[in-house]
């Protein structure tokens, strides 16, 4: 069985017949790419502008940041951070690296294909293989070293990219490491509560995968998609978005919020790991990215997982009588080769009993209610 995030998906491959369409050149929305439902048929609001209420922004210098943070995760499974101490110069840098990947001609992008039953490398979202059409993105995925890829990309000059995304990581690590704490904390957990933290909670051997993400201008935006409706595997997801905006957040299931850019800001959600951690108390919140006509759109997402065979089980803290486990325990490696094969039906396989009326899971839309 394997235990290392990278092998995840060695069990459920993913072939694609079309050959891999430069969305950079085309002028019209091919057929392969045109959703049915158009987005602004989807809800009333048409998907956007119509936003009655915004994701929280929480100031992390802030004396009662703990608070707000845990407010947000329970009502929103989504939030901005600002003052989060990741310097705006290494944001610049992440951006423009990506930029600089992105725009390789695509027979050299081809080079560093991710392949079938690969984690890492070049390619259309992971997640295509579960709908009827294709994506308007290409993707970057890094799980561990960066280096056999780069060389790949840049014959010459790999070590400029490699460079950059071993500070991004190392950056995104201890915000994430911090991040989790506060959002623990704020559920009255402490390290102490969680063996496999290692020393002081220090997460030594904890897993992340670096997500490029990259939307080019479509001509219809109306009838593509960026990245479906999804939730990530993570314990929690660090994005950094440019100026452009396009993420989207599903709220109370009904209703999708655009969360904006701010300059400077990141935005936090809480990925499925933590929900099941928190014992359905932090719901992993369902998120989409749509595109637009005239600008180019790209995001940075750092996935932050526990070491890959640590079993992961609802916090014993958290679960009493009244609030029996609702998952059974799963590592990540089990838990990313489960949402390979059964995607969206990937955390209603791990739940053990239907969730008590009034008791968190407000937003799992997995979820089946009895009675
Ligand atoms: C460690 C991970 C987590 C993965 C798979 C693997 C590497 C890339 C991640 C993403 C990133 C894009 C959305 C997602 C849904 C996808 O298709 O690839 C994510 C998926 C997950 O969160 O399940
Ligand atoms: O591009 C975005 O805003 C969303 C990206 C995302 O959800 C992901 O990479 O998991
Ligand atoms: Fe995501």
């Amino acid at each position: 069985m394997p235990s290392r995030i990278s092998d995840s998906m060695r069990g459920h491959p993913v072939y694609f017949q079309h050959k891999q369409l430069d969305l950079n050149l085309v002028k019209e929305l091919p057929d392969s790419h045109a959703w049915t439902t158009s987005l602004k048929d989807e809800y009333p609001c048409g998907g956007h502008l119509c936003n009655l209420e915004t994701v929280p922004v929480v100031d992390l210098a802030a004396k009662n940041a703990q608070e707000l943070l845990g407010h947000a995760c329970k009502t929103w499974g989504v939030f901005q951070v600002k003052n989060h101490g990741i310097s705006k110069n290494l944001l610049d840098k992440i951006e423009s690296t990506g930029k600089r990947l992105f725009s390789l001609p695509m027979h050299q992008k081809l080079k560093a294909s991710r392949s079938p039953d690969g984690v890492s490398g070049y390619g259309v979202p992971r997640i295509s293989s579960f709908f009827p059409k294709l994506m308007w993105s290409e993707g970057f995925t890094i799980v561990g070293s960066p280096l056999e890829h780069a060389r790949q990309l840049w014959p010459h000059d790999y070590n400029k990219f490699c460079d950059v995304i071993q500070e991004y990581e190392k950056e995104m690590r201890k915000l994430a490491g911090k991040l989790m704490w506060l959002i623990l904390g704020s559920l009255g957990i402490t390290e102490a509560d969680l063996e496999w933290a290692g020393p002081e909670g220090s997460f030594e051997g904890g897993c992340a995968a670096l997500q490029l993400n990259s939307y080019p201008a479509c001509p219809e935006p109306d009838r593509a998609m960026g990245l479906a409706p999804h939730t990530d595997s993570s314990i929690l997801t660090i994005l950094h978005q440019n100026n452009t905006s396009g993420l989207q957040v599903l709220r109370n299931g009904t209703r999708w919020v655009t969360v904006p850019p701010l300059p400077g800001a990141l935005v936090v959600n809480i990925g499925d790991l933590l929900h099941i951690l928190s014992n359905g108390l932090c719901p992993s919140v369902l998120h989409r990215a749509i595109v637009n006509r005239t600008q180019h759109r790209l995001s940075v997402a750092y996935l932050y997982g526990p070491p890959s065979s640590v079993k992961i089980s609802p916090l014993q803290k958290l679960v009493d009588q009244g609030h029996p486990p609702l998952y059974r325990p799963v590592t990540w490696s089990e838990y990313l080769r489960t949402k390979a094969k059964h995607f969206d039906k990937a955390l209603s396989l791990v739940r053990l009993c239907a969730p008590l009326y009034g008791f968190g899971d407000t937003n799992d839309h997995n979820s089946v209610t009895v009675g």
